[in-house]
Order: structure tokens, then C-alpha cells, then sequence
């Protein structure tokens, strides 16, 4: 199957999660980062989804599902333990509306990959199915390549690129100035958050190019 990869903005849009489970769990604490309004509606949830429901970061319908529950939803997880259950999901789920099911059975419109966030990075794995495991082995991987300093060092790109943007008019060199904030040199000096040495590096090869 080959699925096709988006990144989705959900901000503000209903999200509907049946079943409270681990699985469940594991989709809504995918969501979170996200501003989506969250709703789950099971008649059990984990102490983890409880947490959130307290927090007033989703909001629980305690009961079994129905299929007004899916009224208004983009997003729509039928991540119960009932085959027949996922089933109902299913058939109440409108043709526009997107329907995930863990059992991977059925109408398939996404699958869930797995996601490292470092800040605005995202990696993202997937299998198309054929095997979750290794997904999330290969996750734990980039977290490790990838570790958390990323983070500061995919602001600091962001920033400068903005300013070369900003002050530089001409194309080429444009380019070619944004291209080089990609030396190895300024990754190192990211990771040791040597911001100094990062900003001195950007303006001298601002400069630099200025003379050209
Ligand atoms: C990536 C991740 C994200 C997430 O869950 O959101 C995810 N599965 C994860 C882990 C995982 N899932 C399972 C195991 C046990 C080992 C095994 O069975 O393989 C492990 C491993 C573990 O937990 O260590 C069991 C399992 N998963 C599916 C089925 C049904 C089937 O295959 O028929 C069954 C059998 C259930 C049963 O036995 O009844 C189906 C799906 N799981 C997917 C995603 C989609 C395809 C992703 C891809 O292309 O690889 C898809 C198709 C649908 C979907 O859920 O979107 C998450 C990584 C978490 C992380 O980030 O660490
Ligand atoms: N995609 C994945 O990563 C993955 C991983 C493991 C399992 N699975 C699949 O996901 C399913 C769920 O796994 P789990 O570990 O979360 O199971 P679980 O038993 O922990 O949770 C099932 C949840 O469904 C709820 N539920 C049952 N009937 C309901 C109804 N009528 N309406 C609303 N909620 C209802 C239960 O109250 C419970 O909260 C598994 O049966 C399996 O098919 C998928």
C-alpha cells in the first residue's frame, strides 16, 4: 500500500478517540502537541487519559459509543478492543471525515507513524503496516541520532535563514548563503549552545558575501 505522508495542521478541529485504552493512550499523547480538540468517548480510560481529563487538555465522554458522537469530527480513532465496535465507528464515519483503526481493519483513510519532535523537526517512520515493532525501533534510533539539542539548533537555522531572507536581496547569493548554514561547523557549536560563535559565524559570512 503506498499511503501518501502529509503533515496535517489540526489546530482547532474536533478529534474524536473511541476506546480508552493504551492504544488510545499512545494516539492522544500523539495529539497533544497539536491545539486539535480532543474528545474521547469510552466507558474506561487509562490514569494517564484521566491526567489530561483533568487538565482540561481532552474531554471524556464516559459511556459507550454512539454514533452522534462522531458529529463535527476531522480526525476519528476506533481504537477499541471490539472488533464490532470499530465497525460501528466505521459506519457512522461520514465519506470526508478520516477514520484510523488500530486493528488496521476495514476502511484504512491514515495509519499513525511514528514521531520524533524536535522542535519544529519532525521525524516521522512508518511501514505502511507491515510492521509496527520495527517502526518504533527505527524511532528510538533518530532520538538517539538526533538528540535533543537539535531542538535549539533547528531555532537558530530558522532565525537565520529569516534574516539572510530579510536583508539580502540578491538570489544568488541568497542561496548560497542559506545553503552554508548547513557546515558541520555550526551544528557543533549549536549542540554546545555556543550562541556566540553561532551569531558571529552568520554575520561574518554575511559580511563576506556583501563584498563579493
Ligand atoms: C508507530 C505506532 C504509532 C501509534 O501507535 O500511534 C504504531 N504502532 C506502534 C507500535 C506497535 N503496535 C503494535 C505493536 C506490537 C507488535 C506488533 O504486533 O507488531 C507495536 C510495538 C510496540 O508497541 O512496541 C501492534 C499493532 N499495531 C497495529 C496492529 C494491527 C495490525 O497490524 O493488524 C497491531 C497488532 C494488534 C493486535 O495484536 O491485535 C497497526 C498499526 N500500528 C501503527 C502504528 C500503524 C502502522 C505503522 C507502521 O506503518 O509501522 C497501524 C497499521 C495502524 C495505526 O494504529 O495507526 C506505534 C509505535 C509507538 C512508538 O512511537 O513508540
Ligand atoms: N495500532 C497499534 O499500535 C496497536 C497496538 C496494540 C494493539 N492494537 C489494537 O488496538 C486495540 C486496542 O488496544 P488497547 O491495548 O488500547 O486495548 P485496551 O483493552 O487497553 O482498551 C480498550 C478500550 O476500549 C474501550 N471500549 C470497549 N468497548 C467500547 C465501546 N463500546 N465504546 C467505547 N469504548 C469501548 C474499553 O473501555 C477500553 O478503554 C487492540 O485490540 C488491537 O486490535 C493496536
Amino acid at each position: 500500500m503506498n499511503y501518501f505522508p502529509i503533515m496535517l495542521n489540526i489546530d482547532h478541529k474536533k478529534v474524536v478517540v473511541v476506546g480508552g485504552g493504551q492504544v488510545a493512550r499512545q494516539k492522544i499523547q500523539a495529539l497533544l502537541p497539536t491545539k486539535a480538540k480532543i474528545t474521547v468517548v469510552s466507558p474506561t480510560v487509562t490514569d494517564e487519559i484521566e491526567t489530561y481529563v483533568y487538565e482540561g487538555k481532552v474531554k471524556w465522554i464516559n459511556r459507550y459509543f454512539e454514533p452522534t458522537d462522531l458529529e463535527g469530527a476531522t480526525l476519528i480513532f476506533a481504537v477499541t478492543d471490539q472488533k464490532e465496535v470499530n465497525d460501528a465507528v466505521e459506519q457512522a464515519t461520514q465519506p470526508w471525515q478520516l477514520l484510523s483503526r488500530a486493528d488496521a481493519k476495514g476502511r484504512v483513510d491514515f495509519i499513525n507513524p511514528a514521531v520524533v519532535r524536535r522542535g519544529d523537526l519532525t521525524l516521522t517512520v512508518a511501514t505502511s503496516g507491515a510492521h509496527p515493532g520495527l517502526t518504533r525501533k527505527l524511532k528510538e534510533d533518530l532520538a538517539e541520532q538526533f538528540d535533543e539539542t537539535y531542538s535549539d539548533y533547528i531555532e537558530f537555522l530558522k532565525k537565520a535563514r529569516r534574516e539572510i531572507i530579510e536583508t539580502v536581496s540578491d538570489k544568488q547569493k541568497k542561496r548560497e548563503l542559506i545553503a552554508s548554514l548547513l557546515d558541520p561547523q555550526l551544528e557543533q557549536w549549536a549542540k554546545e549552545q555556543n550562541w556566540e560563535k553561532c551569531n558571529e559565524y552568520l554575520h561574518k559570512m554575511m559580511e563576506d558575501q556583501d563584498k563579493v
